[in-house]
């Protein structure tokens, strides 16, 4: 798999990764009026790692998800996915290519049960127009009892099987962003973006996360976390991009970026 851009990790520092890219974003300019959100951002997910994103707050990392995954627009700039520009398809077209995402805050669907949760979150599957309605029937059956097999294998996989029948409103937060994963897994994506897995997680749960992506990692599912939580990306990742300001500062394994100054002065100036 080719590079498709090139990599401005190099001329800033750092350690470059040097692994086929699933995913690149390059020279990505987002503005919102007057202010500029990202700008000109390079860099790269590797294929069958697991890439963090971190900077201080306002960097740009949740912007940048948004135009990896079709969300949000760039000004300019394009984006990759195995060599391929993706720039301009429809939001629908990245999952089908192999894109799943959870969110910052997990979308709230309080009155339906943990199990209903996962049934009706999308998926690929047959259509359900009046073809399909007509002359597929049957095949249509046979997708929902494999739906429902599947679901259930991915709450026993999150240890939510025992709640199934509860209200997801009950859930806790961590729960909550397990189930958030597991419905993302139902894309059956190639690569998931996280954003901001670990907020609000209680201990235990986090390390039932942090078991969960490496066991997926070990079969093949590329991973990119954006994540304040730097025991998380510490544990997890094993190439780090540092953002600030809507750019790339500085790329590398995770001791290589902690010992940084730029970045500890990134940090320090957001919080000064
Ligand atoms: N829809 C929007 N309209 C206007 N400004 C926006 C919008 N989305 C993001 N911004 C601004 O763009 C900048 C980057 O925001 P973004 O949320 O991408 O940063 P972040 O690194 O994810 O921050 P955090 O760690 O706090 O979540 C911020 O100054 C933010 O206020």
């Amino acid at each position: 798999m080719r590079t498709v851009c090139a990599l401005d990790g190099l001329r800033r520092g750092g350690a470059v990764d040097k692994r086929p890219a699933f995913l690149e974003v390059c020279t990505v300019t987002k503005r919102y009026g007057g202010l500029v959100a990202l700008d000109a951002c390079t860099l790269s997910i590797a294929t069958g790692g697991i890439t963090g994103l971190i900077g201080p707050n306002g960097a740009g990392k949740t912007t940048l998800l948004n135009v990896m995954t079709g969300l949000v627009r760039p000004d300019s700039g394009t984006v990759h996915l195995s060599g391929a520009d993706i720039t301009s398809l429809p939001v629908h077209r990245f999952a089908e290519m192999g894109m799943a995402r959870t969110f910052q805050i997990v979308r709230e669907l309080g009155s339906l049960t943990v199990f209903e949760n996962l049934l009706l979150a999308p998926r690929h599957q047959s259509g359900e127009g009046v073809g399909a309605a007509l002359f597929g029937r049957r095949k249509w059956w046979a997708e929902e009892h494999a739906n429902a097999v599947r679901a259930r294998a991915l709450l026993e996989r999150i240890g939510l099987w025992h709640l199934a029948d509860q209200p997801s409103s009950g859930l806790s937060g961590g729960q909550k962003k397990l189930l958030d994963i597991a419905r993302a897994l139902l894309l059956e994506p190639q690569l998931i973006l996280l954003d901001e897995p670990g907020a609000g997680v209680s201990p235990p749960l986090k390390l039932e996360m942090i078991r969960l992506v490496r066991e997926l990692r070990a079969e093949g599912v590329t991973f990119g976390i954006v994540e304040h939580d730097m025991h998380l990306i510490g544990e997890l990742c094993d190439h780090v991009h540092v953002m600030a300001e809507g750019r790339l500062l500085v790329s590398g394994s995770f001791e290589q970026i902690s010992r940084d100054p730029r970045v500890v002065e990134a940090y320090l100036g957001a919080a000064a």
